[in-house]
């Protein structure tokens, strides 16, 4: 995709469709409980796969780039009894973390073998009643492991304890899990380490149909901030929500803090107006913690650079086991913009903002968030975006989107 330097338009609006981490959860609940029914359902391609495969009796499921899917159909099709599926994916897929997910599956009682590498997918189960009801799994790596169990939970005679082992990573989507479990009437508690699902018990109530609406998408609204924190006009966004489930709307008080952009709510449109304050003073230094909220930390650091504001962004170890190993794709794509950034393990920090050449060529790594986080660098220099199909992944529209608010 080649984009010429442009200017933003003024107070346009864009509908992003359903969050692609709410629906997938809800996909997977409603092929667990007849009476759900999902409105604004995610695009994301990543959302599709996953509806496509709840919906087929195919021996072998290719869920391609689809992390939360590979994760939360690992525990689906585990109490799938008497089914026999080979769960596959990309070859990215093939190398991102699924053992400790496995192993606490198999301890429940689960059948699942790897079919290749030992500790990652494909993986091939035998779906069958699983009979205890008590479990303990690390935290540390993805909570996508542990909102895979959590959404079980209920369907396990006994309801389902899970002993969370060390330090807590992507806290807000373990926040989401429980409380789209509870909107739906499940009975959940959640005390420092351990969270308790409860067993569904079939009441009436329990039956009746339920109506579950998807909040727009956060994680896909951030590349809007960015566009109006580098720009300063006003973009307005439609179908979100002022108390939200999901963390990555943490970036109403990031923009707010670190880049003057105001998110206004025009209250019963659930309608929002980014609008950046024409006064606000930059900081000298970006510091942030972003374990909350790694989807956004590409973000953050595309819009502090277009920006040249210093940032040390801590909290990332997950980014390295995403789509690719996001720290060393930033590092790399920054340079080409004009920053110098040094990595480790867990943090990316700024040491040296430059003049970046006249375009720039950016790589997406196989990455939709490399894609959509560069793109609106595009208001300070032109840009060409190396294989743009990759933003389907989590938000097919976005050129088009993207293109309504350029000049
Ligand atoms: O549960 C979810 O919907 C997600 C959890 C996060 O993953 P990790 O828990 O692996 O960090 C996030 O990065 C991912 O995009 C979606
Ligand atoms: C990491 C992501 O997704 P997943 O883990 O579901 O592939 C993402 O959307 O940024």
């Amino acid at each position: 995709m080649r984009l010429e330097k442009s200017t933003l338009k003024d107070n346009e609006t864009i509908e992003i469709s359903g969050s692609k981490s709410i629906s997938n959860r809800l996909l997977i609940l409603s092929a667990l409980f007849e009476n759900l029914t999902i409105e604004n359902l995610s695009n994301a391609q990543d959302t599709e796969l996953l509806d496509k495969a709840l919906k087929s009796n195919a021996e072998i499921i290719d869920i391609h780039h689809a992390g939360t899917a590979m994760r939360f159909l690992t525990s689906y099709l585990s109490i799938q009894e008497g089914r026999t599926t080979i769960l596959t994916g990309s070859d990215r897929m093939k190398q991102r973390p699924i053992q400790y997910l496995v192993d606490a599956l198999r301890d429940l009682g689960a059948d699942i073998s790897y079919v290749e590498k030992e500790g990652f997918p494909p993986l091939k189960i035998l779906g069958k009643k699983l009979e205890k009801s008590s479990v303990s799994i690390p935290a540390n790596i993805s909570s996508q492991f542990i909102s895979s169990l959590m959404l079980i939970g209920s369907k396990l005679e006994n309801g389902l304890e899970i002993n969370l082992v060390g330090k807590i990573t992507s806290r807000p989507y373990l926040e989401m899990t429980l409380k789209i479990l509870r909107n739906i009437g499940i009975s959940t508690q959640w005390e420092g380490q351990m969270i308790q699902i409860f067993p569904n018990i079939q009441t009436e109530k329990s039956s009746q149909i339920i109506k579950c609406i998807t909040e727009s998408d956060w994680s896909s609204a951030s590349y809007y901030y960015s566009l109006a924190a580098i720009g300063r006009k006003c973009i307005n966004l439609k179908s979100f929500r002022p108390h939200s489930l999901q963390g990555d709307s943490a970036i109403k008080e990031i923009y707010w803090n670190f880049f003057g952009v105001n998110t206004i709510s025009q209250g019963s449109e659930s309608k929002i107006s980014l609008m950046p304050e024409s006064s606000f003073v930059f900081p000298d230094l970006i510091s942030l913690d972003m374990n909350d909220c790694p989807d956004i930390a590409q973000t953050l650091c595309v819009t502090a650079t277009a920006l040249q504001i210093p940032f040390e962004i801590t909290g990332l170890s997950t980014l390295k086991v995403k789509e690719t190993d996001r720290l060393i794709a930033l590092k790399n794509e920054l340079f080409k913009i004009g920053c110098i950034s040094e990595i480790t393990e867990d943090s990316i920090y700024s040491t040296k903002f430059f003049e970046p050449n006249q375009t720039t060529f950016i790589e997406t790594y196989d990455d939709h968030r490399m894609a959509m986080s560069f793109a609106p660098f595009c208001l300070i220099k032109d840009l060409t975006i190396e294989n743009d199909q990759v933003v389907d992944k989590s938000y097919p529209q976005f050129w088009a989107d993207f293109a309504q608010v350029l000049d």
